[in-house]
């Protein structure tokens, strides 16, 4: 191999490097200096609209200037340092649905980074509650999944406690077959999720599985605990959760469907300002009489109100619906309608539209 020269472009890197590093740490010190202010006026850390801001600002100006870096690159490298400075200005716990490597915990690691601190839970309602008691400052939970709809806990949840969606996630679901047998007819046994069996039925046909015992526990990544310690076992997980556990993997990407996503939502305290490309969701229990939900539609497209999904979902006996729309609660139009309808919706939050839609 002739890598003659290699030296010197190294040593460029290395110059370049250094003055990253020294201009990161002089953005550290503004960072430090807005988290004091904040600490003052008992201002919100966490400005998803903001660094939307930034991200789109630097996207633009790396167009014009021709650089190499596409937006996910850009966004990688920002959701990075954002992270790093949100902790610098006020270190705060993210709880998430776990265990370790779940897809919510990869979720909150892409919007937290690695420099958060992290609390797993077990349940959908103990990360309710671990943020309105404020032992986190976030949560993370799954909201639906693209084959298989709404997470019902999660729904429950945001009606009972009085907390705000402040981001939406949206993550890719790749599963993977995970097992220490050597050949597909040794395996005894699938460990998984029940949603995930139901993702992956199709796969499971194709390669002789679908008559193997399927046993359904809590979490994919526990599935892979299980099955690294129990011969002739297999599980139905993440990459991640497959490598955490070190379960050899047997087949990548095995969910039916080439379009599987599920949707997260990011609960905290408090309320996101508008930041002009915004989604709000809302629940709505409607009168029980006739026209009551032909009113209220007709009301949001007067209001030239784009509504993106409207589910209906039963919690204690009565229906109610949950509904995505374009716009934030504070835009004149729809304030407007929320208020004539005020009684009977509950506004779970405005936040920043994710361009991965499901
Ligand atoms: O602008 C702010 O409010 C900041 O706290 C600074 C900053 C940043 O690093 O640019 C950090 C955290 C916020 O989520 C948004 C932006």
């Amino acid at each position: 191999m002739n890598e003659d020269g290699l030296l010197e472009l190294r040593n460029k890197l290395d110059s370049i490097d250094n003055e990253l590093l020294a201009l990161i740490n002089e953005r550290m010190k503004i960072v430090h200096q807005v988290g004091a202010l904040k600490a003052k006026s008992g201002g919100a850390i966490y400005r998803p609209e903001r660094e939307k801001a930034i991200i789109d600002r630097l996207e633009k100006l790396n167009k014009e200037s021709n650089g190499s870096l596409n937006r996910a690159a850009i966004e990688a490298l920002f959701l990075e340092i954002f992270a790093i400075s949100r902790n610098i200005e006020l270190p705060e716990n993210v709880a998430y649905l776990g265990p370790e490597g779940s897809f919510t915990h990869q979720a909150a690691e892409g919007r937290f980074g690695a420099m958060s601190s992290y609390i797993s839970i077990s349940s959908i309602k103990g990360i309710f509650r671990e943020v309105s008691t404020k032992k986190a400052r976030f949560g993370v939970v799954p909201i639906e999944n693209s084959s298989n709809g709404i997470v019902t806990d999660t729904i429950n949840c945001l009606k009972q406690y009085d907390l705000k969606i402040i981001a939406e996630v949206v993550l890719d679901i790749h599963h993977t077959l995970a097992t220490n047998c050597d050949k597909i007819k040794d395996i005894k046994r699938i460990y998984s999720k029940d949603i995930a069996f139901d993702q992956c039925r199709k796969f499971l046909a194709n390669v002789g599985l679908d008559e193997v015992e399927q046993i359904p526990i809590e979490s994919t990544t526990k599935a892979a605990k299980i099955a690294v310690e129990e011969e002739g076992s297999a599980a139905i997980c993440p990459h991640v959760g497959a490598k955490l556990h070190n379960l050899p993997i047997l087949f990548e990407n095995i969910e039916d469907t080439d379009n599987n996503k599920t949707r997260f939502f990011i609960i905290s305290d408090f309320e996101n300002a508008s930041s002009g490309n915004d989604k709000t969701s809302i629940l709505v229990k409607f009168a029980d009489r006739q026209g009551a939900l032909f009113e209220f539609l007709k009301d949001f497209n007067e209001a030239g109100i784009n509504l993106t999904k409207i589910k209906s979902h039963i919690v204690e006996g009565n229906s109610i619906f949950f509904i995505d729309f374009d716009g934030h609660k504070d835009d004149e139009n729809v304030k407007n309608v929320l208020l004539k309808h005020s009684e009977n919706v509950k506004v779970l939050g405005s936040y920043v539209k994710e361009i991965n839609d499901i």
